[in-house]
């Protein structure tokens, strides 16, 4: 299957389930009209994945979205330094949820699969000294929320009440759970 992502964390995700990936990343606009988090990330993802599937009609295309809910404000990946830190400083201490939202399509057999997972992350109290350490590993630019729950950000957090790898950036098992509800079984998974 195709894996229309750039980021590193879905490509091993996947890959630990012996799926055979060809990356191709899509550059789209990410904006988004929809107010719900769960909708805004499924039509962005719907949009990294259509247009790969317009240009590959007949391979399976997968792409998904990553956003922290925190506080009814949808915070994507920091644009620098100082909104890591701003992004950090009032996550401290309080809970948050992570929406993926993914999306699987096959335009020539007519598959179409959108879905979303959330997962409920309990930030531990930490103080300013701890963030700009935190900031310094350079681990939060590329990440929603400004924190990576599988490197160095993993400190940061008490406990997660959900799924890791949805946090991580794919829900593999809700995936995988809603193809074969679609009748594609679990060998069949690895050969897309
Ligand atoms: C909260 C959190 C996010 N992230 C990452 C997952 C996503 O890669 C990123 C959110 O950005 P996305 O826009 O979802 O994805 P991306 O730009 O990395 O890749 P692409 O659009 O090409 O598929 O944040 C972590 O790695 N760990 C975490 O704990």
């Amino acid at each position: 299957m195709i894996l229309a992502s750039k980021s590193p964390r879905r490509k091993e995700i996947l890959e630990s389930f012996d799926m055979k990936l060809e990356i191709k990343t899509a550059d789209i606009d990410e904006s988004s009209n929809e107010i719900k988090p769960s909708k805004q990330v499924e039509e962005i993802a719907y949009k990294k994945a259509i247009k790969i599937a317009n240009e590959n009609k007949k391979s399976y295309v997968l792409a998904a979205d990553t956003v922290v809910v925190f506080e009814n404000n949808i915070l994507g990946k920091p644009k620098d330094e100082k909104d890591a830190y701003d992004m950090l400083k009032k996550m401290s201490g309080k809970v948050h949820e992570v929406i993926t939202g993914y999306v699987f399509l096959n335009l020539e057999k007519k598959i179409e699969i959108i879905s979303h997972n959330r997962t409920k992350v309990y930030m531990r109290d930490f103080d300013e000294e701890k963030i700009n350490w935190y900031i310094a590993t350079k681990e939060p630019m590329d990440k929603a929320g400004a924190y990576g729950i599988q490197g160095k950000g993993n400190i940061l957090i008490d406990k997660i009440d959900g799924d890791f790898f949805n946090v991580m950036g794919f829900p593999l098992s809700k995936f995988i759970n809603d193809l074969e509800i679609n009748g594609i079984s679990l060998e069949e998974i690895k050969k897309l």
